[in-house]
């Protein structure tokens, strides 16, 4: 996987939730303030250099044209250079101010993204991946924007003093006059833009409402596709589009409201100049040059008064997107890391005491729940949809903490892990994997990123994944599409799994890991895994017969709490629940068992074949490989596991790129 180099962020937001926004900011600020501080020092010269040009231009007039006292070429080549120099001196400005900008959006993402990775699982449960988003772009940006900007706005503005210093220094009477149109374009542009900024707010909110509609039209649109929900989805943005379509009107008609007397002002100024100033060149006061330059002047102040208004909205819209951004910060992760954590290499002795565990929205999941795994030991967990069996799996890797109760892995409660090392050492196949847009070869080695060719190879033979992945057109360079949408759910599921075998957890889930493969291609996936389950911890969220079959010993969960546990055998015979449950999650091999529905049970319980057949209770067959054994030793090589495996590169063989029951061997 090709990573950049990471630049930890330069300062931190302050922590401080008493102080105002931007005092909590201000470290970000300090942290690149020579960068921003020699922007605001060439911006300054550069306006020292601009508010030069209308004084020499008056000079010019009148000593050049007026008085004929110097040639005008003088102070041509004057302005020119001063026009030149202040070009430079802004450019350069320019680019400090903008490399300033990028600097404190770079911190501000980086701090924001550490903030998130560190949030757990509750965290994501409550807050809308979209809205995320948006904090972590337009947020960043609508701050970025202030801090960086809003200090050179301020400057822009101190050309205002220059200009009007000069202008008293020409003609006391005059400056005054130039002056007055000021404080009106001033007050105007601020009552513009308080006008604006409610309708800007909407703009953005609206805009957010049809991107959400847009993201879930691109991720669910296999959904979208399969209900034929082309049309209501139209509809559905065409809605959102007029919403957008409202708030740009109004906004359009405020502008245009306000921006013509504001353009206008400047305008009346200049023929109030040329009336006050028309009279004192004719009674004598003043000279022709001056007229000219104060007209520049008048137009030159205009900008910066009118960003006055600019930089009040810029301040309410940043200071909104601030607290947005606080509001991800300030809240604490809830799953806590002990002061001295344990880290230790995990033997795999699972031990659940009473425990109790309750989502964040309410939804009781865990009622007591009481289960021993003895290392090595490997368990199917079996109960109804929502009994809780992936929730086991949840508390175990600490992605959420138990309630009440505890859970100890090796004797030692779960909390006093180290975090990082505990759930390095549990792998998790989920049942609906999530993929990334890189390389096969990537995917498998995400939580070993140095692993070499070789074992991600044995890691995907394990998997029953060696096989089609050779005959994808780049094999293991391949690079899935987004989130692996080019492969089968049972490609991506095999995936998954050679991706937890590659890091060689002393425990294992497989949460329903393989419920979208073809049962054979299970079958032949299990026996290449019973000889890594060995000596392996292995949970395994069972919801097919066929995946019970690589069970030790089944565990049967109702209602957040174990009902009853032993083999599958000793189950189907005295526990009629057992039987009842197996009905209901897999009609088809329950019935082989000869298992009915509601809780008969079967007769001769072991009698059937079928998918299980004789597999059941028998646990790992290849006895005696160490957990830190390679997966290279335990699956020696492609050609002994995968006759038909070709090379990467080889001919893809049509049609089974999105089959689940290819390439794996018998
Ligand atoms: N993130 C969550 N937030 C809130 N409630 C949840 C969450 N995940 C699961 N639940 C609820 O907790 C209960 C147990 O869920 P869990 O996923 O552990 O069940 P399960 O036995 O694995 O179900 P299935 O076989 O359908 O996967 C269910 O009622 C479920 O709705």
């Amino acid at each position: 996987m090709t990573t950049s180099r990471y630049r930890t962020p330069t300062a931190a937001i302050d922590p401080d939730v008493t102080k105002s926004w931007l005092r909590r900011a201000l470290p970000l600020v300090k942290a690149h303030r020579w960068l921003l501080l020699t922007s605001l020092g060439l911006s300054l010269i550069g306006l020292i250099v601009q508010v030069q040009i209308p004084n020499m231009v008056r000079i010019g007039i009148d000593d050049a044209l007026v008085a004929r006292t110097a040639p005008l070429t003088t102070y041509v080549w004057w302005v020119a250079g001063l026009a030149i120099a202040g070009g430079v001196i802004n450019y350069l400005a320019r680019r400090y101010l903008l490399r300033t900008a990028y600097e404190i959006e770079y911190d501000m993402r980086n701090i924001i993204f550490s903030h998130l990775v560190r949030m757990p699982f509750g965290f994501y449960d409550r807050v809308q991946s979209g809205e995320l988003m948006s904090r972590s772009s337009s947020d960043i940006r609508a701050v970025q924007m202030y801090l960086a900007f809003g200090p050179s706005i301020l400057v822009q503005c101190t050309i205002a003093i220059f200009a009007f210093i000069l202008m008293l220094s020409i003609n006391v009477p005059l400056a005054i006059v130039a002056m007055l149109a000021m404080p009106v374009i001033a007050i105007l542009g601020v009552s513009m833009r308080k006008a604006i900024f409610p309708v800007s707010w909407l703009i953005q909110s609206r805009l957010a409402g049809v991107a959400t509609i847009v993201d879930e039209n691109i991720n669910g649109v296999r959904i979208v596709k399969a209900f034929a929900g082309e049309q209501r989805q139209l509809t559905l943005l065409a809605k959102a589009a007029d919403r957008v379509r409202w708030a740009y009107r109004r906004d359009a008609v405020i502008r245009s409201r306000w921006s013509p007397t504001l353009d206008s002002l400047p305008r009346l100024g200049m023929a109030l100049v040329l009336l006050c100033g028309g009279w004192m060149v004719i009674e004598g006061h003043t000279s022709v040059g001056a007229i000219v330059a104060f007209n520049s002047y008048v137009l030159m102040l205009q900008p910066p008064f009118r960003m006055l208004g600019m930089m009040i909205m810029m301040g309410q819209r940043a200071a909104a997107s601030a607290h947005r951004i606080y509001e991800v910060l300030d809240t604490s992760s809830e799953i806590v890391e002990a002061a001295d954590p344990v880290r230790a290499r995990i033997r795999g002795e699972i031990v659940f005491d009473g425990v109790e565990f309750t989502y964040p929205n309410g939804t009781e999941a865990l009622h007591g729940l009481d289960l021993r795994v003895e290392p090595g030991e490997t368990v199917a967990v079996v109960g109804a949809t929502g009994s809780g069996k992936s929730t086991v799996a949840k508390l175990l890797a600490r992605f959420y903490d138990a309630d009440a109760g505890r859970i100890t892995i090796d004797g030692r409660d779960v909390r006093d892990y180290e975090l990082a090392g505990l759930r390095d050492q549990i792998g998790i196949v989920p049942d609906e994997p999530f993929l990334f847009s890189v390389s096969i070869h990537d995917n498998i080695a995400y939580g070993r990123p140095g692993a070499d060719a070789a074992d991600v190879i044995a890691a995907a033979i394990a998997a029953g994944a060696d096989g089609f992945i050779r005959e994808l057109p780049d094999g293991y360079a391949t690079v899935v599409g987004e989130r692996g949408y080019t492969l089968s759910g049972g490609q991506r599921q095999r995936l998954a799994i050679a991706r937890a075998l590659l890091v060689n957890p002393p425990i294992l889930v497989l949460d329903d890991a393989t419920s979208a493969v073809d049962v054979t291609v299970e079958k032949r996936i299990h026996s290449a895994l019973s000889a890594l389950l060995t000596d392996r911890t292995t949970i395994i969220v069972a919801h097919r017969l066929s995946t019970i079959a690589l069970a030790d010993r089944v565990v049967l969960i109702d209602g957040g709490r174990v009902l009853a546990t032993g083999t599958h055998d000793e189950l189907l015979v005295s526990e009629p629940r057992y039987g009842a449950v197996l009905a209901s999650i897999d009609p088809d091999g329950a019935a082989d068992l000869g298992v009915t529905p509601p809780g008969v049970p079967a007769a001769g319980g072991t009698g059937g074949g079928g998918a299980a057949g004789g597999g059941f209770a028998g646990g790992g067959t290849a006895g005696g490989a160490e957990i830190g054994a390679t997966l290279q030793e335990l699956v020696p090589s492609a050609q002994e596991l995968v006759p038909s495996a070709r090379p990467p590169g080889g001919p893809a063989a049509a049609g089974s790129r999105h089959h689940d029951t290819d390439g794996v061997t018998a």
